[in-house]
Parts: structure tokens; C-alpha cells; sequence
């Protein structure tokens, strides 16, 4: 994991005098050219569980070194964004994020001691930070884009790539600056639990998302979960709630429209745990009457959504803050990307007139390094 190269501090200051624009695009290319490190959950876990103060020094070393050249593979990949996207006012802002935490972590000089490791974790927990609103800024760049010209298939798979990358920038951003916390919580190993119970997981998921469909329709169809409670595996709680808290989002809401004016029982949506040898997955199923044949390939695309957008037509950057991802079309996409970031995967199978089933795979045993684009 640490593979920091030593850099001398004449050369931080240097960089640090790094005014113009092409001398700072020239170092992001140069940046974006080198190799990327990805690093599985279990070696997460394992450095994490025993970290002296001297693995700390080791894993902020790995990541002055690691996180510029994943931000500057973005910052590049931002600018060679198809049609006029890359000119687009929120894309020019998520850029110049990217660009000031690469100068931000260039000029840090190198990391020697622990009060050097101090001041950069808490550098890199302000570009964490700072980077909070991209997903709804970008989205809001697509979406200008998409009003003024046709949405091009590259933009999808600039974003899987985009989110994909900015998923694995927060874990290691994250798991580093929790591994700091002097009272973490029982079983947990920075974000990572290690006994985490998926049918827990799905039930606060499947309360959050209830309560979403209530506030939304005034009521909300029930949610069966059936598997054992018992079962535990390692994973990042906070993934897994997002990707069941979605999908459990979708079988409610198809349920609920299709049993709205309707004098029969809303059915349950169901969700299966199965703890395999490989995978555990998790089935959430519904019987909100399915999605046709020919919405099926747009399933997995950004901003593809039959619900109203909370964009709106005239889209404008003010409401990026307060945006609730509702309607966006990002759920499917971004529930993907989360799985298959530790090896896992989505598949949405659908039998139209009837309903739905999402199976979500997930690495059990960990050891598949994180995806990296
Ligand atoms: N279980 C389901 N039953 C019927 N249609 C579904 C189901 N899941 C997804 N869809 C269809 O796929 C579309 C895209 O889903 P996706 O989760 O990506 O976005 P969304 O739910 O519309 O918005 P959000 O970004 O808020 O999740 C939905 O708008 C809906 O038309």
C-alpha cells in the first residue's frame, strides 16, 4: 500500500508558487498519467484493526501519493468531456473542485512525522468536504446539457466512470481519517463494520424508505424481509444502506402507484438475504407491475427517470445544495457503481404487467480490489 516516492520539500514549495494555468494543467497530466493503487476491503480492514500511529504515517504517505493521480485522472477526464458539457457552468465548477484539491495535496510538503500527518488529514477531511455536492452539481450540468442538445452515450459512461472514481476517493479518504477516531464504534474498523447483519441493514433501510413513501403518497406498502438475522459479514454499512434504501425506494413507489386507486391490499415488497460462499445478495422484489421491455436498456442510465425531475427545465446552480437526488434517474446507476466498486453487481430483471426484482451481489469475502477507472 505505501508507495510514497520521496519528494523534497524545495520541490512543495515550488508548487506552491504554481500560478498559471498551463504549468498547473501540465502537472495534472503528468499526474493523470500514473498508475493507480487500488486496495480491497480486506486489506483495509486488516491495516486497519491494528493501526500503530506509525501505519498511520504509512497510510497518509499512501495517500499524498494515491489521491492526486486518481483527482487528476477526474480533473483530465472532466476536461475532455464530450460537446460543450465540459463548458457547462456546474461542470466548470465540480473542475475547479478537482483542480484546487490536486494543488491542495501537490503541495502538501512531504509527509515526515505525525504532526505532518495531522495537518494533512485534516486537509484531506476539508477536501472531502468540499467535494460533498458533486453528484448534484453534475447533475445539473447533464441536465443543462441534455435541454440544449441530444444526451450522448459517452456521458453515461463518463459518469460511471466519474462516480466509480469519486466512490473509491471517499472510502480511502474516509477510512483514514476514522481510523483517528479514539472511541470508534463496536466492530467498526474506520467505515468498514465488521459484523455487519445485511437483514439490519435492509430493515433501517426499508423504515427510511417507507417513511420517504409516505411523505410522498400518505401511506406506503409493507416490506417483508426474510433471511437470518444472525448472519453477519464485513462491508461499508453506509453503502450497503444506500444501495437497499434505493432499490427498496423504486418497489415502493411502483407499488404505491399501482395499487394507489385501487381497492385491493397494496402487496409487500419482499427482500430476500441468501448468505452464499462467494456473494451474499440481497433480492427486493415487488409486484408494482414491472417496467417495459423498451425502458429496460435506459434502466441504468443517468437521468433516465419516469418520475418529475427536482431540476426542473431551467436549471439553476442555487438549488444544487439543497438536492434530494428524487427523481434525478441516478438511483439505479449509482446503486451499480456501489456494488461493483468491491467486486459486487446489480441485475434488474423485470416481467412487465407483473413486477420487479433486483438482485444486489456482493463480495462476501472481500478480497476484490476496488474497481478503479
Ligand atoms: N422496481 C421498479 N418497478 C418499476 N419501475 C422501476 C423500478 N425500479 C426502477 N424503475 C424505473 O427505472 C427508472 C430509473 O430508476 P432510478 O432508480 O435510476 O431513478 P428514479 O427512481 O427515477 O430516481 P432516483 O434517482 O431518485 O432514484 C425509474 O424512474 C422507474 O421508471
Amino acid at each position: 500500500m505505501v508507495l510514497l516516492g520521496s519528494r523534497s520539500r524545495s520541490m512543495s514549495t515550488e508548487l506552491k508558487k504554481m500560478k498559471t494555468w498551463s504549468s498547473l494543467m501540465k502537472e495534472v497530466e503528468k499526474w493523470g498519467c500514473l498508475r493507480q493503487t487500488g486496495v480491497s476491503l480486506r486489506y483495509m480492514m486488516e491495516f486497519g484493526s491494528s493501526a500503530t500511529p506509525n501505519d498511520l504515517l504509512l497510510s497518509a504517505q499512501f495517500l499524498h501519493k494515491e489521491l492526486p493521480i486518481r483527482i487528476a485522472r477526474r480533473a483530465l477526464d472532466l476536461q475532455s468531456l464530450p460537446c460543450a458539457l465540459s463548458r457547462t457552468p456546474p461542470v466548470l465548477k465540480v473542475r475547479d473542485w478537482y483542480l484546487d484539491s490536486f494543488r491542495d495535496i501537490r503541495s502538501f510538503p512531504e509527509i515526515k512525522n505525525m504532526n505532518d500527518e495531522k495537518h494533512f488529514t485534516e486537509m484531506i477531511k476539508a477536501i472531502k468536504v468540499r467535494h460533498n455536492n458533486v453528484v448534484p452539481t453534475m447533475a445539473l450540468g447533464v441536465q443543462q446539457l441534455k435541454t440544449v442538445f441530444e444526451y450522448p452515450d459517452e456521458i453515461d459512461q463518463f459518469l460511471d466512470r466519474f462516480y466509480l472514481s469519486r466512490i473509491g476517493i471517499r472510502m480511502i479518504i474516509g477510512q483514514h481519517v476514522e481510523l483517528h477516531n479514539p472511541n470508534p464504534p463496536p466492530n467498526y474498523v474506520g467505515y468498514i463494520h465488521t459484523k455487519l447483519s445485511p437483514v439490519d441493514v435492509a430493515r433501517d433501510a426499508s423504515e427510511d424508505a417507507r417513511a420517504m413513501c409516505y411523505r410522498e403518497y400518505g401511506s406506503a406498502p409493507e416490506v417483508s424481509i426474510y433471511g437470518d438475522p444472525d448472519f453477519t459479514f464485513s462491508y461499508v454499512p453506509d453503502h450497503l444502506h444506500l444501495m437497499v434504501l434505493e432499490l427498496v425506494k423504486n418497489s415502493l413507489r411502483a407499488v404505491q402507484e399501482r395499487f394507489m386507486d385501487s381497492d385491493k391490499v397494496a402487496p409487500p415488497v419482499r427482500i430476500i438475504v441468501a448468505d452464499g460462499i462467494e456473494d451474499v445478495t440481497i433480492k427486493v422484489s415487488d409486484e408494482g407491475g414491472g417496467i417495459p421491455r423498451s425502458g429496460l436498456p435506459k434502466m441504468f442510465t443517468y437521468l433516465y427517470s419516469t418520475a418529475t425531475s427536482p431540476l426542473g427545465d431551467h436549471c439553476d446552480l442555487g438549488t444544487a445544495d439543497n438536492a434530494t437526488m428524487a427523481g434525478y434517474g441516478y438511483g439505479l446507476p449509482i446503486c451499480r457503481l456501489y456494488a461493483r466498486y468491491f467486486g459486487g453487481d446489480l441485475q434488474v430483471i423485470s416481467m412487465e404487467g407483473y413486477g420487479t426484482d433486483a438482485y444486489l451481489h456482493l463480495c462476501r469475502l472481500g478480497d476484490s480490489e476496488e474497481l478503479l477507472p
